[in-house]
């Protein structure tokens, strides 16, 4: 099995691309160690504080932030940082030539029940010339990422990467390697299996209660088949099940906060997993547009997310339409 360094470099990647996406595995793997003591290390539970979207931060979050900021400031490539854990952007090298921007802990209300979290990250390159500390540089449409990826923190730890050119799925060895174990993943055309937070249905827009509607009634209904349900509430988890097997995921708009366009954020959540599911043969939108054509405005904007299986999406985007 191969490395992930060395399978990066066969293909051809960029040597300075790899030596960052080595040092973002480092934090991982640190992450991975300190959930994996979780309650003996007393690391579980809440922080007193809360993030800039005003959500309480768990112990973890902090943490793997943290972790994450410093093993990257320490490598003179990375120009800058964006997290969801920090208000705004921290800045390292002025002639580094990345910015990524992560979501440290995914998933972060699992934590406590021991369920499937993860770490969300996005690769930009920083525009040429950009010395002064500005948090414009980030602001690139998802099209423009030169990387992208999760690591998946279940029952084994695995990472999804994609450097533009398919997805690939490495898992974390006992000897500290990412060793490849899935290449050039493709997501299915056709699912079954839907992932919503059901208990939202009141507050969405009628055309996503009519998509849900329809697919609840099953074989009797339009659709002419039975669906299954997933809900992990972890978005990692569900685009990892999606990536796997298939399957649609959707965190669309809602009226509880009518004046966010959506619970999920674009630069840290959206555009990552919209990269990998484009890459895997799948569709990623929000309903309206393709979350890899915003241009974003807001380091931490918010974004509706529907995802996975190409004629699923395909189907979803229908019921959206006015055609
Ligand atoms: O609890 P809800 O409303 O179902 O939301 C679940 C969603 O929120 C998230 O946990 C948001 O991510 P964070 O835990 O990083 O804030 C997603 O992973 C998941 O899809
Ligand atoms: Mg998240
Ligand atoms: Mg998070």
């Amino acid at each position: 099995m191969q490395l992930l360094s060395n399978y990066l470099k066969h293909h051809d990647t960029d040597l300075e691309l790899v030596e960052l996406i080595d040092t973002l595995m480092i934090a991982c793997k640190e992450i991975a160690l300190q959930l994996r003591e979780g309650a003996l290390a007393g690391i579980l539970g809440t922080t007193n504080d809360t993030n800039v979207q005003g959500e309480t931060q768990k112990k973890l979050d902090v943490i793997s932030n943290d972790v994450l900021k410093k093993v990257l400031l320490d490598n003179p490539l990375v120009r800058g940082l964006a997290s969801e854990e920090e208000d705004d952007p921290v800045f390292g090298n002025p002639n580094g030539r990345f910015l990524v921007t992560f979501d440290p802990l995914d998933g972060s209300s699992n934590i406590d029940i021991n369920v499937s979290v993860g770490t969300i990250f996005s690769i930009l390159e920083a525009p040429e010339g950009a010395t002064d500390d500005n948090v414009d540089m980030f602001l690139q449409a998802g099209r423009k990422q030169v990387a992208s990826g999760y690591v998946l923190y279940g029952p084994s730890a695995v990472l999804a990467l994609t450097t533009g050119h398919g997805v690939n799925m490495f898992t974390l060895a006992h000897t500290g390697d990412f060793l490849l174990t899935r290449e050039n993943v493709k997501i299915p055309e056709e699912t079954k299996e839907f992932a919503i937070n059901m208990s939202n249905h009141r507050f969405w827009e009628p055309s996503m209660r009519n998509y849900v509607d329809d697919l609840l009634k099953g074989a009797e209904g339009p659709r002419g088949k039975n669906y299954n349900m997933r809900w992990i509430a972890s978005m990692v988890a569900e685009v990892h099940r999606v990536l796997t097997r298939g399957g649609i995921f959707t965190y669309p708009w809602d009226s509880r906060e009518p004046a966010k366009p959506g619970k999920l954020r674009l630069m840290y959540e959206g555009n990552p997993m919209s990269l990998l599911i484009e890459q895997a043969g799948g569709i990623s939108s929000t309903c309206y547009s393709d979350i890899l054509d915003i241009q974003p405005d807001h380091i931490h904007q918010r974004v509706s997310v529907a995802l996975g299986s190409r004629e699923e999406v395909e189907t979803l985007l229908q019921y959206h339409c006015d055609c």
